[in-house]
């Protein structure tokens, strides 16, 4: 049997009284395309947040290719998420005031790649996702949806077995968001990496081979595509 690339088992997750998820349980194996939707508010960031180890749930347990995140010591944690898990968030997910060039390589410098090795990779996933004319501009210099690009290149730099990403088209136009989006879906293609895409737009859900539907931070319904 496969190991699920990410395995959620009866997730809760509350902003002090505020319950955001209320036991979701899902498994996502390895190339699978899964397009989480839903109303406002029905938790569906908070579980990717849950997912990639930045909120720690209330109960329930997160395991990462067979890892249950919570059985890891901080710094085994942290070299998890560098190594196995590419988070693309809405917001503040770049370094201010550091090139964009260098906010790609830094996944890999963190994970011991020499700095011309680390410089070359991020060029060439710069110039994937269409933005290689702006390797030396600093994130401020940029608009949301290029800020937005680099974003999915530095998730995507170290060849993550999952991918998360928030909204990945929600700041670009139709054409570069369908754009951006095939980057990604090719990534998980020839890659067999996992990714989990949080949207509200029908591009990216038709993109998905399966929709998991959050209504009131439970899963509503899963459809295969
Ligand atoms: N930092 C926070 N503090 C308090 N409550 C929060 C916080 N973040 C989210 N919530 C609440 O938790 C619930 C789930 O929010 P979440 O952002 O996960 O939903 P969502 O489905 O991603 O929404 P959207 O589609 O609008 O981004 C909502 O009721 C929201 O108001």
């Amino acid at each position: 049997m496969t190991t699920p690339a990410l395995e959620l088992t009866d997730i809760e997750y509350k902003y002090r009284r505020n319950v955001a998820l209320r036991g979701v349980s899902l498994q996502i194996n390895p190339g699978e395309i899964v397009a989480i939707t839903g109303a406002s508010g029905c938790g569906k960031s908070t579980l990717l947040h849950c997912a990639a180890g930045i909120l720690t749930p209330d109960a329930g347990a997160v395991r990462v290719n067979g890892q249950e995140l919570a059985s890891l010591s901080a710094d085994d944690r942290a070299a998890l998420r560098r190594t196995q898990i590419g988070v693309v968030l809405q917001f503040g997910q770049l370094v201010p005031d550091v090139k964009l060039v260098d906010n790609v390589a830094l996944p890999l410098l963190l994970a011991g790649h020499s700095r011309s090795e680390a410089h070359v990779q991020a060029l060439e996933w710069l110039k994937q996702v269409g933005i290689e004319g702006e390797a030396d501009a600093v994130p401020a210099e940029l608009s949301g949806g290029q800020n937005q690009r680099a974003a999915v290149a530095r998730a995507l730099v170290t060849g993550p077995s999952i991918v998360l990403a928030d909204e990945p088209t929600g700041s670009l136009d139709s054409r570069a968001g369908k754009e951006l989006l095939e980057v990604l879906v090719q990534a998980a293609r020839y890659r067999g990496t996992a990714l989990v895409m949080v949207t509200h737009d029908n591009l990216v859900a038709a993109s998905a081979t399966r929709e998991i539907r959050l209504r009131d931070g439970v899963v509503q319904h899963e459809v295969v595509l």
